[in-house]
């Protein structure tokens, strides 16, 4: 026969169908009753059995401001549960795509051999303004373990606590020097389309969460981005954005300072795990010239026009594309732990087709021209605004132009800065008008272009039809010095 005291200490150690049921039936009640029936159940755990909660408030101070804890267990909780759980919330915070534990749910979670229940909620009182929570619960024996180590190992998983100091190395021929990584750049900061931000951050979470799953299907933890598009279009930005969303170190690898591919290797073997190892401008540091040699012998003579014939014959280096090759691929076998490679580009259609082939280079992002979403994000950023009633005109003239992120970010830069309202908005107008104004010229520089384009090719319709053989010659000759 049990005793009471012992039903109780054992529902201690699995308080978890209770809590179920709680969450259940606050499901299927209207918002405040079913608040009023989870915190009844919550009361009746902690008074029935010997368990101990802890509650991380929304919304926590004087003047409530949200609790850098709460994000934290939600960050945790998102990453813990996001493959698992039947209901997650999807939330846009600050320009970024958050997944958590809906509101009344239930997850179970174990550390060290201590199991422990986090329950989500909202809570309703006429004082509080529907902030929401989650409460941890555990049994007591466990309070100290939980206190000095669980929470500390939540705690961690919040990106910019798991990894304050993080890293950034860059290669001197075959040795890697780092200095701290003080970019701040996030994916709030980052001017690019909602969705597609949405995309990447979803797909950097699953990433991050998917060593088992790696393992499983017996590949290495791995994956590779490559970033295309013209210069100033962010590629840099994204990088760090998704260094500091990590919490990863960087590996800016120089390619022109390593002298040959056993150079390459050892930099590869050097570089720790949760790490983004970065080559910028792959086209131009690579040297193709044996591929495009064998290209050229079966007859592929387009490709020889890929790189000047002076480039080819100066390059110091003798890193190969098969050196590259086998540094992404040689990543799974000679480090453990999780790593992103990413390639940025500024010509694409430079890059031979195995290097950037899916498994290499897993997820192609193109960086483009800045369109309204993305200013509407640099508006944010740098003027502090949202809405602006010369917006409509600068939506209009970004439809019309291939203006940079750079381009716009620099118009948007206020020449004074200040914490002055009433300056700021002067200063907003300033910038704003300043924007309209180098996008109108740049409208008008669109529309001769395209005029001087159109008199230019009937010019070469008539010259084609003129042209001599050799005409042909002295022109590709001219090309390739290019
Ligand atoms: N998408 C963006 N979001 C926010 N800022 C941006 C973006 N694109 C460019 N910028 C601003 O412009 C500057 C230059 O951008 P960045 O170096 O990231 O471009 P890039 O595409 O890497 O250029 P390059 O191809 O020349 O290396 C950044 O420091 C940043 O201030």
């Amino acid at each position: 026969m049990i005793s009471p005291a012992e039903i109780f200490a054992r529902l201690g150690s699995d308080i978890g169908p209770l809590m179920f049921v709680g969450s259940i039936i606050s499901h299927y009640l209207p918002h405040e009753l079913g608040s009023y029936i989870n915190a009844y159940f919550q009361r009746l755990v902690l008074f029935a059995t010997p368990c101990i909660q802890i509650t991380f408030n929304e919304l926590a101070g004087e003047r409530p401001t949200r609790n850098e804890a709460y994000s934290a267990v939600e960050n945790y909780l998102s990453i813990m549960y996001s493959k698992e759980a039947k209901r997650l919330k999807a939330d846009i915070k600050n320009n970024s795509l958050v997944l958590s534990m809906d509101e009344y749910e239930v997850a179970a979670d174990e550390f060290e051999g201590a199991k422990v229940w986090w329950v989500s909620g909202k809570s309703c009182s006429k004082t509080d303004t529907n902030s929401s929570y989650y409460k941890l619960f555990f049994h007591k024996r466990h309070l100290d373990l939980i206190i000095r180590r669980y929470l500390t190992h939540v705690l961690k998983e919040e990106p910019n606590l798991r990894n304050p100091r993080r890293k950034l190395y860059s290669n001197m021929g075959s040795r890697w020097s780092h200095v701290v990584f003080q970019n701040p750049a996030t994916f709030q900061t980052l001017a690019m389309e909602p969705e597609k931000k949405k995309e990447i951050i979803l797909d950097l979470n699953v990433f991050s969460t998917a060593g088992g799953f790696y393992a499983r299907i017996g590949r290495a933890w791995k994956r590779g981005y490559l970033l295309f598009g013209p210069p100033g279009t962010g590629k840099s930005t994204l990088i760090s954005a998704m260094a500091n969303h990590l919490g990863y170190d960087t590996y800016d690898l120089d390619l022109t300072a390593v002298e040959d591919n056993t150079e390459l290797r050892k930099l590869l073997i050097e570089t720790s795990g949760k790490s983004i190892i970065v080559i910028e401008d792959i086209d131009r540091a690579l040297d193709f010239s044996g591929q495009m040699r064998k290209r050229k012998a079966n007859g592929e003579q387009e490709d020889m026009g890929r790189l000047g014939i002076q480039e080819r014959e100066t390059k110091p280096y003798q890193v190969t594309l098969s050196g590259i090759l086998n540094f992404i691929d040689g990543l799974g076998s000679s480090c453990c732990g999780e790593r992103l490679i990413v390639f940025t580009t500024n010509h694409v259609e430079k890059l031979d087709a195995a290097l950037i082939r899916k498994g290499r280079m897993d997820k192609h992002i193109e960086l483009s021209y800045c369109r309204f979403e993305a200013f509407k994000v640099l508006a944010k950023n740098y003027l502090e605004i949202e809405a602006h009633p010369l917006f409509p005109t600068i939506c209009s003239l970004l439809g019309k132009t291939n203006t940079t992120p750079a381009d716009v970010a620099e118009h948007l830069t206020p020449k004074t800065i200040s914490g002055d309202v009433e300056t700021c908005l002067e200063n907003a107008e300033i910038c704003l008008q300043n924007l309209i104004k180098a996008l109108e010229k740049e409208e008008e520089n669109v529309r001769l272009k395209s005029e001087e384009g159109g008199s230019v090719r009937n010019h070469q319709l008539k010259r084609k039809k003129l042209m001599m053989p050799q005409d042909h010659l002295i022109i590709n000759e001219k090309r390739a010095r290019s």
